[in-house]
């Protein structure tokens, strides 16, 4: 059973054959957000969580059952794959070296351009401070140079800081929420039954799966996978958006506690402010300073902050919402103003076509998280069933080339790399690519630089790079994809600019959102750079990373 991670869903084959042996969806979905605190919806949504655990286990039951799946090539391919990465770049770059050097893309070894000393932009004056040592062996990765970290990121720091030591008194009083409601029902269900019954049944308790008198929940437990709040909340959120019971996997619901983990300092800091705030009719003046201060302390920016209190204060001038009301109010302008770069330009469905060549370019300053995240979305892509192959082109950095071969095998993807140092790196993207047409890849990922001599030459060589890929696959899918640390906050939208300039960026990575105050950076990106986020990551591990969902983000973000 492959889940799409791209898609959100089973793939085909697989989705009919669960559907048929599916237990029936029973949440009713709500007409609107408010609705969901009313019974009938909560209890609804407590029946969808029930019907997807009862799933979930049917699902690792069969997989249990089933026989180990083998790997994508066969054995003979592999055999066959392997040769033809052996042979690496040589017969690839002797293949058809005039056409590349004709056009002086390709630099012969050692003939790299010797480091600069003109830094035209501060954010690359470390850079270009440091020697350009090609046998960098170091194998720890490197963090961000402080010197990335300009004043407005240095305030960004203090503000987080801030954050941290910002308790409100007393939170407002939140709505009560359906497991609320469902904990309170189930007190006073199982006081009547003492009080009345005889022989008292066994209570359900659906927090305990396999307990005894609860037949829907019987059978196998799922291995660190409770029926709790968390499972609770990340099930409310997949069936809000109109997703069956039988449609969700166990990884789906594992990344959405995970993000919502990750992104709860954040929420911590807006939520209690924002309820307190919000709710009590048009928002006055100091309402709005105390909105605009919990925005711009969650990194949202001053223009996407500007917008969002315009929208929420012209909509609370027309009518006096409650603060539930007002509250999902605010979440849809923040997944409008997410999903406008949807409306403009880009397609909102980030799926590698099958059976096409797609190619993306990562890229992003060292530190920010490439590497990991190249390892992630191999093993994303290949989990939902696309033939993926890593290019090693970051070639500034020795280390770099052993740190995605790390990852490629953690992934189980092949990593096309050139053992020699500093070698080019549009050669390395030029075999990626033969190698990938050899062999029917669908989903190539090429690792680029993230830190050269200076600005110039980092630029220089992406571009190089984005021709090489235009010239040698016309037909592929390609996109330019930016890796940016969260934990920079405002800074990173500063890298963005740079990249940008240099590579045609289709979208925007964000990472390490776990663990930072300034979650609110995805809607600055957006707002400022009009580019979508395309992934986000939210920890160290190989899953945990996934396709940007506006609505997963914003419930994460400022649910309940
Ligand atoms: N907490 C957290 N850490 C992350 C995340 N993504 C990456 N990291 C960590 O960030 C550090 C840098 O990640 P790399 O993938 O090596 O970054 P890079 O941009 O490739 O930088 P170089 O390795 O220097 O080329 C590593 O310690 C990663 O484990 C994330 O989403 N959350």
């Amino acid at each position: 059973m492959v889940f799409n991670w791209f898609r959100r869903q089973f793939n085909d084959k697989e989705q009919k054959q669960e559907q048929e042996q599916a237990i029936e969806p029973t949440a009713k979905q709500p007409e609107s957000e408010a609705e969901e605190t009313t019974p009938e919806v909560a209890e609804d949504y407590l029946n969808w969580a029930k019907a997807a655990y009862q799933n979930i286990q049917k699902q690792q039951v069969s997989a249990s059952e089933e026989p180990e799946a083998g790997g994508e090539l066969e054995a003979g391919e592999e055999l066959e794959a392997e040769e033809e990465l052996e042979a690496g770049g040589e017969p690839e770059a002797e293949g058809e070296p005039e056409e590349l050097e004709a056009e002086g893309e390709l630099e012969a070894e050692g003939e790299r351009e010797e480091p600069e000393s003109e830094t035209e932009d501060p954010a690359f004056e470390l850079i270009a401070e440091e020697p350009l040592d090609a046998s960098e062996e170091a194998t720890e990765p490197e963090a961000v140079p402080e010197e990335f970290i300009e004043p407005a990121a240095a305030l960004a720091i203090e503000t987080s800081e801030q954050t941290e030591t910002l308790e409100p008194a007393e939170p407002a009083p939140a709505p009560v929420s359906f497991l609320a409601r469902a904990e309170a029902e189930r007190q006073a269900r199982m006081q009547r039954l003492e009080e009345t019954a005889v022989e008292a049944p066994v209570e359900e308790d659906f927090r305990r799966p396999g307990t005894p008198g609860q037949p829907e929940m019987e059978g196998t437990e799922i291995p660190g996978l409770a029926f709790d709040e968390g499972f609770l909340w990340s099930a409310e959120v997949l069936a809000a958006q109109g997703r069956r019971p039988d449609q969700v996997s166990i990884e789906e619901i594992t990344w959405l506690q995970k993000l919502r983990q990750g992104l709860d300092r954040t929420r911590r800091s807006l939520i209690n402010q924002l309820r307190a705030i919000v709710g009590q009719g048009p928002l006055n003046k100091a309402a709005v300073m105390e909105i605009e201060t919990a925005l711009l302390q969650a990194d949202v920016g001053v223009e996407a902050t500007d917008l969002i209190i315009e929208a929420l204060q012209q909509k609370l001038k027309e009518e006096a919402l409650p603060p539930a009301e007002a509250i999902a109010y605010l979440k849809k302008i923040l997944r409008e103003m997410l999903d406008r770069p949807f409306q403009e330009k880009y397609n909102a469905n980030f799926v590698p076509e099958k059976e096409t060549l797609n190619i993306w370019v990562i890229a992003g300053v060292n530190g920010a998280g490439k590497t990991t995240t190249i390892g992630k979305i191999a093993h994303l892509s290949k989990q939902s069933g696309y033939k993926t192959l890593i290019a090693a082109a970051d070639t500034f950095r020795a280390a770099a080339v052993e740190q995605v071969k790390v990852w490629g095998s953690r992934a189980d993807v092949e990593v096309i790399a050139n053992p020699v140092k500093n070698s080019d790196p549009a050669a390395v993207v030029f075999d990626g690519i033969s190698a990938a047409m050899a062999r029917g890849t669908e989903l190539l990922l090429v690792d680029t630089a993230g830190r050269l001599q200076n600005k110039k030459n980092l630029m220089d060589e992406l571009a190089k790079i984005r021709r090489i890929v235009d010239r040698k696959a016309p037909d592929a899918v390609v996109e330019s994809l930016l890796v940016l640390d969260a934990t920079l906050g405002q800074n990173g939208l500063r890298q963005a600019q740079v990249f940008s300039e240099a590579i045609n960026l289709s979208g925007v990575i964000l990472t390490k959102l776990d663990g930072t105050a300034k979650g609110g950076i995805a809607l600055a990106i957006v707002q400022q750079m009009g580019l979508p986020i395309r992934f986000i990551g939210a920890g160290e591990g190989i899953e945990d990373l996934r396709p940007f969902s506006s609505y997963e983000f914003v419930e994460a973000l400022i649910g309940g």
